[in-house]
């Protein structure tokens, strides 16, 4: 493919695939490797460019991940993020060390010089950017211009002209830095990238890449929610490969409120194979009894997954290939992919298939973040409706309804959750929330309604705002709202006396409560 590229390597930082997508955003073809990738393979990459990311490990840990020093010698720029910029720096003989006072969270930088990184600012210039750093540069090797300092930091941006070696302390790819984009903007524009990269190119790609990795012939089967990441993945490999094409709903038991029968109606004639609905409630059910701890109902419902394809995949005569609407999130935070990241939970759909099914997997979209997947949405043609919906797990309710999952406290959990959305909706504060759901606590309180005792069941509300679900907030929802949804669910939802507003924000907690 004839666009300039420019390579991420990876260190294990939680944000990496964000530098990958700011960089897209600004034109750019980026692509994340592992940071062990010899300089070798990396030059047959020709890329115009290297961003090393940030990473959990600290320089001098035993075992803690290095750069191929050749790497630095390649002759293209490089940006140094964090850990990224240790290397760097101490790759010239410059000294990192473990800082005295650590920063996590929001800094002040005063620029020094306004060269390389801060070219765009001014000598003086007050910056709020976002630090997650242990260690610190307490010495630069020699070529490399200081151009910035914190209060905790000496060497917050740093430069060396010949080598063109540029590096930042701080992240310019999280949202939380001020003037971040113009940063990596300015990066890109000194290794003379020509931003030729885009969503509609995204889309010819990814259609070329789906034919030459299925081939001309043989089944392909699709694991279609209705949610947009699946439906966009949905419709690119059916724009590469037509009838061949056999989208799987799977009812699990766990959907939300009308889901079948919205997804049937969603994808009515818009198909060129009608959509098949797998009803498999019961062997969902059956996969959860007695189950509590949030890891092992995540394996369980992958597997269950798994089973149902499998066998409507034989009821097709064999489908040689499996799509799936996975995104980066979804993979990030499952497992250690590339390099150093940590698990945090198994989302359902990245354990991997068993050996026995002997399927290709399709991700089209991988590499991506939902916001990104919107945009492609829209550009294949989805409706608007439903390229804003909310995202749901494929878990589905089974990771809201904590404790032990049965049809009964689903029931309860749907129609809790059904009113939550009616009234965000009418609020028409529906598309600017991430998502809104209602979680069923294990906990029964003591309430009393028409002057009788009641022992019931509580439920929390949980509402956020986020862009790319990496990080999240709790959404600011007004009073009024709060109020009318917590009468509605005690007097409509028999089961149901205590509801409670969730207010924490991710990190330290998570979106889902499992
Ligand atoms: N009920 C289901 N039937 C078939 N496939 C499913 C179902 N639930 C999840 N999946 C598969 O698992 C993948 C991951 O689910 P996930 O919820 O992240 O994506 P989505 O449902 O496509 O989009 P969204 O995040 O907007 O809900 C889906 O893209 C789809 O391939
Ligand atoms: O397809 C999915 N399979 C899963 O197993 C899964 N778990 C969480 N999510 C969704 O991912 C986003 C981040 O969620 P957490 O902050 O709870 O990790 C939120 O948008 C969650 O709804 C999942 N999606
Ligand atoms: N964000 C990072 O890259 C952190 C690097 C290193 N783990 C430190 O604490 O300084
Ligand atoms: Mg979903």
């Amino acid at each position: 493919m004839a666009h300039q590229t420019l390579v991420v390597l990876d260190f294990g930082s939680q944000v990496t695939q964000l530098i990958a997508r700011r960089v897209r955003e600004l034109g750019v073809y980026a692509e994340i490797l592992p940071y062990h990738t010899s300089a070798e393979k990396l030059a047959a990459r020709a890329p115009r460019a290297i961003i090393l990311s940030g990473g959990p490990s600290s320089l001098y840990d035993e075992g803690a991940p290095r750069l191929d020093p050749d790497v630095l010698k390649l002759g293209v720029p490089v940006l140094g993020i964090c850990y990224g910029l240790y290397l760097m720096v101490a790759g010239f003989g410059g000294q990192v060390e473990r800082a005295t006072h650590r920063e996590y969270g929001p800094a002040a930088l005063t620029v020094g010089r306004a060269e390389g990184p801060l070219k765009r600012l001014r000598a003086g210039d007050r910056l709020g950017v976002w630090m997650s750093h242990g260690d610190r540069v307490v010495s630069l090797p020699p070529g490399f211009h200081n151009l910035a300092s914190s209060d905790n930091c000496e060497h917050a941006a740093v430069f060396d002209p010949e080598r063109k070696l540029w590096g930042v302390q701080f992240h310019p790819e999280v949202t939380h830095t001020e003037r971040g984009d113009e940063i990596i903007a300015t990066f890109l524009d000194a290794a003379g990238f020509a931003r030729d990269w885009s969503a509609a190119r995204f889309v010819d790609e990814a259609v070329a890449a789906v034919q030459a990795r299925v081939g001309t012939s043989g089944t392909v089967i699709c694991a279609l929610s209705g949610g947009v990441d699946s439906s966009v993945a949905a419709l690119l490999v059916e724009r590469a490969i037509g009838e061949r094409l056999h989208c799987i709903f799977v009812d699990n038991g766990v959907l939300r409120k009308n889901e079948r029968e919205e997804v049937e109606r969603m994808f009515a004639g818009r198909l060129h194979n009608k959509l098949i609905v797998a009803d498999a409630r019961e062997r969902f059910f059956a996969a959860l009894q007695g189950v509590t701890d949030p890891e092992l109902k995540r394996k369980r419902i992958g597997a269950t997954f798994i089973e149902v394809f499998e066998e409507e995949a034989k009821k097709l005569g064999g489908a040689d290939y499996l799509v799936q609407g996975t995104l980066y999130p979804d993979v990030i935070e499952s497992v250690n992919l590339r390099g150093a990241s940590v698990t945090i939970k198994t989302h359902h759909n990245v354990g991997g298939l068993p050996e026995r099914m002997r399927m290709g997997v399709v991700e089209p979209l991988r590499e991506l973040f939902k916001d990104e997947v919107r945009r492609l949405g829209l550009l294949v043609g989805l409706p608007e409706d439903m390229v804003w919906r909310h995202p749901f797990p494929g878990p589905g309710l089974a990771v809201r309804v904590l404790g032990e999952v049965t049809p009964a406290r689903c029931d309860l959990l749907r129609e809790a959750d059904a009113i939550i959305i009616e009234e965000v909706r009418k609020a028409g504060l529906y598309r600017q929330l991430w998502q809104v759901f209602g979680v069923l606590l294990p906990v029964q309180s003591v309430g009393v309604m028409g002057d009788g005792r009641t022992y019931e069941s509580a439920l929390a509300i949980r509402a956020v705002t986020s862009t790319d679900a990496m990080t999240a907030d709790w959404a600011r929802l007004p009073y009024e709202l709060l109020a009318t949804m917590s009468a509605r669910i005690i007097n409509e939802v028999r089961g149901i006396n205590r509801v409670c507003y969730d207010i924490s924000s991710k990190p330290p907690a998570t979106i889902e409560w499992e």
